[in-house]
């Protein structure tokens, strides 16, 4: 049977990909609808007319003009709520491969609507937490597209909730890995660009070397399978091929294992709970070949212990460790401030934090921690 797939961020990363799962299959998927933020408009009018799509929805209104202009028979959407519109428009399956915060609104309205949400964009969350639960219809509607997450989803697939001990999250380590934390404070935007197993996106590239990335992760496998932050173990394997791991309370644990490359949990996003032949290559088992684990070197990346901290926290600390994030990571890269700053940065906007409780999360108290953090991280980054 075939799905309707609305994909947002379809000029990024995951979208790109995603496009390419699909249109090797249409007898599989159908293109519902497109969104991106407007910094490619070639590639996505490109995508428009390759797929026929009916729907696209452009964040910046300039950029959407454009599309408006080269796509005369497409229905476009414009503004910051253009993606929030699509997503909520009821496609089968809603693909968010949006960057950052920004995408909560659509995960929202994707579960509201009953779509199946393909989650790349861990952002949302992590920052809506349980709203973002008490939005879905439906159970298992959130479906991990995020390649621990999908290595985690499947492995709990062979056992029950209360036979699992701990979630072990696998990190790569990231380019810095067994760097001295001064030579990791003094790195450059192209030195954390250049991640040892992944190709990405750049916010997504850069967390991943100050670990603020598993530090998400972190908080993303405890909301998603309702394990407490004190049992997700995170362990550094710098091949990238363990995607991660359930430890059972017999000392079983079962792990899944394949090349990096996201295509296989992206298919597997689209396709749940089926998987995709030849969504990606296997393990070559012909060649000799080792993986190797390691403790993460919590004194240099202290970002993973900040994610826990935030947890136990309040119901917005989490936000606030993204945002702050999302805010430092930017001047960073446009080289404003020094990779230090990311990780010390984040670590005082949440000690200075006054929570929201559980009992009292809504999404104007999450909207406003957010600007709160944002707003504070700036004054942090320019000395106050
Ligand atoms: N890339 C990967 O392999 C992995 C990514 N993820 C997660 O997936 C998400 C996407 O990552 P990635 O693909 O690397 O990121 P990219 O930077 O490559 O792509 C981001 C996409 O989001 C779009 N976008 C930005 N702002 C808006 C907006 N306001 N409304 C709609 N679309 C917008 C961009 O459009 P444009 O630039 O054209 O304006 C672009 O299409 C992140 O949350 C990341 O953490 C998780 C695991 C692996
Ligand atoms: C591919 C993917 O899921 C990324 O989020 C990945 O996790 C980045 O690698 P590390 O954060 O482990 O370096
Ligand atoms: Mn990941």
């Amino acid at each position: 049977m075939s799905r309707s797939v609305v994909v947002l961020g379809s000029t990024g990363s995951i979208g790109t990909q995603a496009l390419e799962i699909m249109a090797a299959r249409p007898e599989s998927f159908t293109v519902a609808g497109l969104s991106a933020g407007g910094a490619n408009v070639d590639l996505l009018v490109a995508q428009a007319r390759a797929h026929a799509v009916p729907v696209v929805a452009v964040a910046d209104p300039a950029a959407a003009a454009v599309v408006r202009e080269a796509l005369p028979g497409t229905r476009v959407l414009a503004g910051p709520d253009a993606a929030a519109e699509l997503a909520g428009s009821g496609a089968d399956v809603v693909l968010n491969g949006i960057t950052g915060s920004v995408g909560l609104l659509p995960t929202l309205a994707a579960l509201r609507a009953g779509s199946s949400l393909a989650l790349a964009n861990k952002e949302s969350l992590v920052v809506g937490g349980a709203l973002v639960h008490a939005a879905a219809v439906r159970p298992d509607q959130i479906v991990p597209v995020d390649s621990e997450h999908s290595a985690i989803a499947q492995a709990l697939r062979s056992g029950r909730d209360q036979e699992v001990r701990r979630l072990v999250l696998t990190a790569s380590g990231g380019p810095f890995r067994g760097w001295s934390a001064a030579e990791v404070r003094a790195a450059t935007p192209q030195q954390a660009l250049a991640h040892p197993t992944w190709s990405m996106g750049p916010v997504v590239t850069v967390n991943s070397a100050s670990l603020m990335n598993k530090g998400l992760e972190l908080i993303e496998a405890h909301l998603l399978f309702g394990v407490p932050a004190e049992r997700i173990a995170v362990v550094v394997h710098p091949q990238s091929v363990v995607h991660s791991m359930v430890e059972f309370v017999d000392g079983s644990t079962i792990a899944q294992a394949s090349p990096p490359d996201m295509r296989l949990p992206i298919a597997l996003g689209l396709a749940w709970p089926d998987r995709v032949p030849g969504a990606a290559l296997a393990c070559d088992w012909s060649a000799p070949t080792s993986w190797t684990f390691e403790p993460l070197a919590e004194d240099v990346f202290p970002a993973v212990g900040l994610a826990r901290a935030a947890v136990a926290a309040s119901a917005t600390h989490p936000a606030v460790y993204n945002a702050a994030n999302e805010e430092c990571v930017e001047a960073f890269l446009a080289g404003r401030i020094g990779f230090g700053q990311i990780v010390s940065t984040v670590d005082r906007v949440l000690s200075e934090h006054d929570g929201t409780p559980a009992d009292a999360l809504t999404l104007d108290a999450v909207l406003a921690a957010e600007s709160w953090a944002r707003a504070r991280a700036h004054e942090v980054l320019a000395g106050d």
